[in-house]
């Protein structure tokens, strides 16, 4: 594939980065939903280290703790707070956490969900981070952000590793910022 027709909010090389490491899984886990599998690139050291030199380079002191969405936005935040010297806060499915303040149920691309974020997420006045690997309906999306808010963090910033632009993800979002290393 030639850069200049992968698009991403990171340019177009480190659109190319993912692009290059995610393999399209028909089928999974239900009948007609594309699966976009990123382990390959969790796997692969140099993309790894790629992709979340690219985040923090977009979002370089603009954040004071990350958010990682259960369970694959796990990996991703906590390289990332690493990286940049910060803490990381998981929001987890429904029945992980053993301080719940703020549950969120919503729907995804193949099912639904409950969201849960700890009491002890966020001290006042926190800049927040929220990283997950893939955007697809937004569904799961917009319920971390609002647990997010409700939890009393400022949202410095939304990203995923790819946006399914044709699910209208971004679209439900509204306002609230989304950065995309790659857009499909
Ligand atoms: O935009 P949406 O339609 O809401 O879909 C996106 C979400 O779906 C996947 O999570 P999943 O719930 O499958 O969890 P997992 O990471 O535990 O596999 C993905 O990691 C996103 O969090
Ligand atoms: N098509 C997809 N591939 C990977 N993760 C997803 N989460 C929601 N839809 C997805």
């Amino acid at each position: 594939m030639t850069n200049d027709l992968i698009q991403g909010d990171s340019g177009p090389a480190t659109a190319a980065l993912v692009a290059d490491m995610v393999v399209d899984v028909a089928d999974f886990p239900k009948t007609g939903v594309l699966f976009k599998d990123l382990t390959p690139l969790f796997a692969d050291g140099k993309a790894f280290r790629g992709v979340i030199d690219a985040i923090v380079a977009q979002y370089a002191g603009e954040f004071d703790v990350v958010v990682g969405v259960e369970a694959r936005g796990f990996v991703l935040a906590a390289a990332v707070a690493y990286a940049a010297g910060t803490g990381v806060v998981a929001v987890r499915k429904a029945g992980k956490l053993p301080r719940v303040a703020h549950a969120a149920t919503y729907s995804l691309e193949y099912g639904t969900a409950t969201l849960e974020i700890s009491e002890a997420a966020f001290t006042p006045g926190q800049r927040v981070l929220v990283v997950d690997d893939v955007l697809a309906t937004g569904g799961t999306a917009d319920a971390t952000l609002d647990l997010v808010q409700r939890a009393g963090g400022i949202l410095a910033g939304f990203v995923v590793l790819i946006e399914l632009g044709f699910l209208g993800g971004r679209e439900r979002l509204g306002d609230r910022p989304v950065h995309a290393l790659l857009r499909i």
